[in-house]
C-alpha cells in the first residue's frame, strides 16, 4: 500500500517563509528531490525545496506508464520550450520538453531505466573529476534502485531478451526508485532483438545490462513499480518525497518559481522567488543547491550575475562572478530512424486507437495493472558502427518502439506522437547518436526571468555526427530486411519508399532533416568548468563561490551512452553525500562510504 500523496512537508507559502532553512534546494525534480530526501534524514537539519510545477502525485496521466506522450506540450506538465532554428537540421526549431511538475522530468519521461557503460563515467574521472568514475558511482546506482525481481515463470524463455539481472552485484534491493521488466510486450520486439544480434554480430554474453557493459539488444528495465504500488510510474516524487512527507524538518513549496540567487560578499545566501504573482525571499544558513535542470540552471546562474560578461551584458545583467563556461557544453542525444506499417494482424500499441480495444485494455490495467498501459516500449540495444569501433563503447543506441513516432515531424513533439491513420498499426525502428561531437549553448537573452532562455542545441554542428547517425540508419535498414523482422513489416512509411538510402550522401541528407530530441540534455553547468568535483560553483579561475552548488544533469561533463535518468539519480545521491560530508553534522556513517552495497 503506497503512503499518502500529501503531508506536512507539502506546505503553503506562509508556512514556508516562516521557516529558517539550512539548505534551500531550487527545483523539486529528479535530482533535487534526491538531495532534499537525503539531507533531511538528519532531523536537526532544515531543508526547503522550491518547485515551479505542481504536485501531481494523484494524477493518472503521470502515474500510468504508457500515458507519457499525453503530457508533452501541455503547460500543466511541460515547460513547453523550443530551440532556436537549427541550420544543420532542416533549419527547424525543436521542442525541448522538460517536466514542470513535482518530480521534474522523471514525472513525464519514458521511464527507460538504463545505465551508461563503464567507460562513459571513467571518462568523467579522466577529465579530472575525482570520484566520478564507474566504480565510484556504482554504489549510488544501487542506492537509488529497488529491482522488482520478476517471477521467472512470467519471463520469456530467451534470456537474451530480458537479461536476468545479477542483482546482488549491480542492483539495489531497497532504494526509492522501483525498476522492473515489462510483463507485456509485442512478439515483434523479441524478433527485432534476435535479428539485431545477427545483423550486429554482437557477442551474446550479455550478463547484466546495468553492469557497466550494456552492449547487445534486449527489453530494458523501466521505472515501473511492480510491488509497492503495482503498475505505476516510480519517480522522484513517489520515491524520494512521498515516504518523507511527514518529516518536520522538510518543507516543499510548489508552484513557486525562483528568479535569482542572492549573493552577499561573493557568497550565496538566499533565493528570490515568485509565488502566485507575489515576490518572496528565503534564506539558507548553509547552502543553496540548484537542481533546476539543464535549461534553467544556467538561466538562474546568469540571472544572478554568474556567467560570461558578454552574454550577461547583452541581457542587461551585471556580471558579479565571471565564468565563461556557464551555459556552454550543451549536448543532446539525437534520434533518427524509420517507420513501417505492420502487416494485417500484426498489432502494435497503435491498436489503442481502436476504442473497443483501448477500453478492454484500460479495464485490465485498472483491475490488474497489466497490459499495454502498464508497459511502455522498452526494446533497445547498443551498436557500434565500424568506423568508430571500440568494443566497449557504443556510439549508437537503437530502439524498436511498437507504435508510430513520426520523425518527419520530429521537431514538434506533439506531432511526433500523432496517431497513424485509423486502422493502421505501425512500428518505429530508431537509432540514436550517443556521443555527439557537436556542442550547443543555453543562455539568457533578457533579464526577465519569465522569458525562456535561448536554447541552441547545435545539432549536427560537427559533420561527423550526421555521418555516424547515417551509418546507424544503414544498419537499421539491414535489420528491417532480416527475415525475422521483414515478415511482420508492410510498407516503409519513413523514409518514403522512393527515398533511396543507397549512398552515404543520401542517408546523411535524410537524417539531417528527420530527427527528434531524445530528451537527454546535459552539460550546461559542466563539472570541471562551472562546478568543481564537489559540485560547488566556481568562477573562471576555479575559485569556489561559497554556499552554492549544482546537483542535476547539467553537471555531466560528457555524454553517456543510454538514457540518463539513472545517472541523474546517481549524481543526486552522490551530490547529497558530498554535501553531508562537508556539513559535518551527519556522523561518520552517513558519508560516501555508506552508499548501500
Ligand atoms: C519527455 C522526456 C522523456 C525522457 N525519457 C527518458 C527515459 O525514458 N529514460 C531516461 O533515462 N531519461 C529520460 N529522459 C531524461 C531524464 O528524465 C532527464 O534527463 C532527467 O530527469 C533530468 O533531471 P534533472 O534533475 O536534471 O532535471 P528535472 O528533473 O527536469 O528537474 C528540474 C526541476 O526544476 C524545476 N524548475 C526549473 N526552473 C525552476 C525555477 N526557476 N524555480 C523553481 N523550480 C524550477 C522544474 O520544474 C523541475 O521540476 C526524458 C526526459 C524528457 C523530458
Amino acid at each position: 500500500m503506497a503512503p499518502p500523496n500529501s503531508g506536512p512537508a507539502l506546505c503553503g507559502i506562509d508556512e514556508f517563509i516562516a521557516h529558517d532553512f539550512d539548505y534551500v534546494i531550487v527545483g523539486g525534480g529528479t535530482a533535487g528531490l534526491v538531495v532534499a530526501a537525503r539531507l533531511s534524514e538528519n532531523p536537526s537539519v532544515k531543508v526547503g525545496v522550491i518547485e515551479a510545477g505542481a504536485n501531481r502525485m494523484d494524477d493518472k496521466q503521470v502515474s500510468t506508464p504508457a500515458l507519457y506522450p499525453t503530457m508533452i506540450g501541455r503547460e500543466e506538465y511541460d515547460w513547453c520550450m523550443s530551440s532556436v532554428p537549427q541550420p544543420n537540421a532542416g533549419n527547424k526549431t525543436y521542442s525541448m520538453p522538460r517536466g514542470k511538475v513535482l518530480g521534474g522530468s522523471s514525472a513525464i519521461n519514458y521511464l527507460m531505466y538504463v545505465r551508461g557503460s563503464r567507460k562513459d563515467y571513467d571518462s568523467w574521472a579522466a577529465l579530472g573529476n575525482k570520484g566520478w568514475g564507474w566504480d565510484d558511482l556504482l554504489p549510488y546506482f544501487r542506492k537509488h534502485q529497488t529491482l522488482d525481481v520478476p517471477d521467472p515463470k512470467a519471463l520469456p524463455a530467451d534470456k537474451q531478451f530480458m537479461p536476468h539481472a545479477a542483482k546482488e552485484k549491480y542492483h539495489g534491493v531497497s532504494g526509492p526508485i522501483h525498476t522492473s521488466f515489462n510483463d507485456h510486450y509485442m512478439p515483434l520486439e523479441e524478433e527485432f532483438c534476435k535479428a539485431a544480434y545477427e545483423v550486429g554480430r554482437s557477442k551474446k554474453t550479455l550478463l547484466d545490462a546495468w553492469s557497466g557493459d550494456h552492449m547487445g539488444f534486449y527489453s530494458s528495465l523501466g521505472a515501473v513499480d511492480r510491488t509497492g504500488d503495482p503498475g505505476t510510474r516510480s519517480y522522484a516524487a513517489t520515491g524520494y518525497l512521498r515516504p518523507n512527507v511527514h518529516r518536520p524538518n522538510l518543507r516543499v513549496l510548489t508552484e513557486a518559481q525562483a528568479t535569482k540567487v542572492l549573493l552577499q560578499g561573493g557568497r550565496a545566501v538566499g533565493i528570490k522567488f515568485l509565488h502566485y504573482g507575489k515576490l518572496y525571499y528565503v534564506k539558507a544558513a548553509k547552502e543553496i543547491v540548484l537542481s533546476t535542470g539543464v535549461i534553467h540552471t544556467p538561466q538562474l546562474l546568469e540571472l544572478s550575475g554568474i556567467g560570461d560578461p558578454e552574454v550577461l551584458g547583452r541581457a542587461g545583467v551585471e556580471c558579479v562572478i565571471e565564468n565563461k563556461s556557464v551555459g556552454a557544453n550543451f549536448q543532446d542525444h539525437v534520434l533518427g530512424g524509420m517507420l513501417f506499417d505492420l502487416k494485417d494482424g500484426v498489432l502494435s500499441m497503435d491498436q489503442l486507437q481502436n476504442e473497443e480495444y483501448a477500453k478492454a485494455q484500460h479495464e485490465i490495467y485498472e483491475k490488474a495493472k497489466k497490459g499495454p498501459y502498464g508497459n511502455p516500449g522498452m526494446l533497445m540495444g547498443f551498436v557500434i558502427v565500424n568506423q568508430l569501433s571500440d568494443p566497449t563503447f557504443a556510439n549508437l543506441q537503437t530502439f524498436c518502439i511498437p507504435c508510430q513516432l513520426d520523425l518527419s515531424a520530429g521537431s514538434d513533439q506533439v506531432q511526433f506522437f500523432s496517431a497513424p491513420p485509423k486502422g493502421k498499426n505501425r512500428v518505429s525502428l530508431l537509432i540514436c547518436l550517443e556521443h555527439p561531437l557537436s556542442r550547443g549553448t543555453v543562455h539568457i537573452s533578457s533579464s526577465d526571468p519569465f522569458k525562456p532562455p535561448t536554447i541552441d542545441p547545435g545539432y549536427f554542428r560537427h559533420e561527423a555526427d550526421a555521418k555516424i547517425l547515417a551509418a546507424g540508419l544503414k544498419w537499421l535498414d539491414l535489420v528491417s530486411k532480416h527475415p525475422l523482422v521483414a515478415k511482420s513489416l508492410g510498407e516503409r512509411i519513413q523514409p518514403p519508399p522512393n527515398n533511396s538510402l543507397e549512398t552515404e550522401e543520401q542517408r546523411v541528407e535524410y537524417v539531417k532533416n528527420h530527427i527528434s530530441t531524445q530528451y537527454h540534455l546535459i552539460g550546461t553547468a559542466s563539472m570541471g568548468e562551472v562546478v568543481d568535483d564537489r559540485l560547488r560553483v566556481i568562477d573562471g579561475k576555479g575559485r569556489v563561490v561559497k554556499g552554492l552548488r549544482v546537483v542535476d544533469a547539467s553537471v555531466f561533463p560528457g555524454h553517456v551512452s543510454g538514457n540518463i535518468m539513472a545517472s541523474t539519480y546517481a549524481v543526486g545521491e552522490k551530490g547529497a553525500d558530498i554535501i553531508k560530508e562537508d556539513d559535518g553534522r551527519y556522523g561518520l556513517d552517513t558519508g560516501v562510504s555508506t552508499a548501500r552495497l
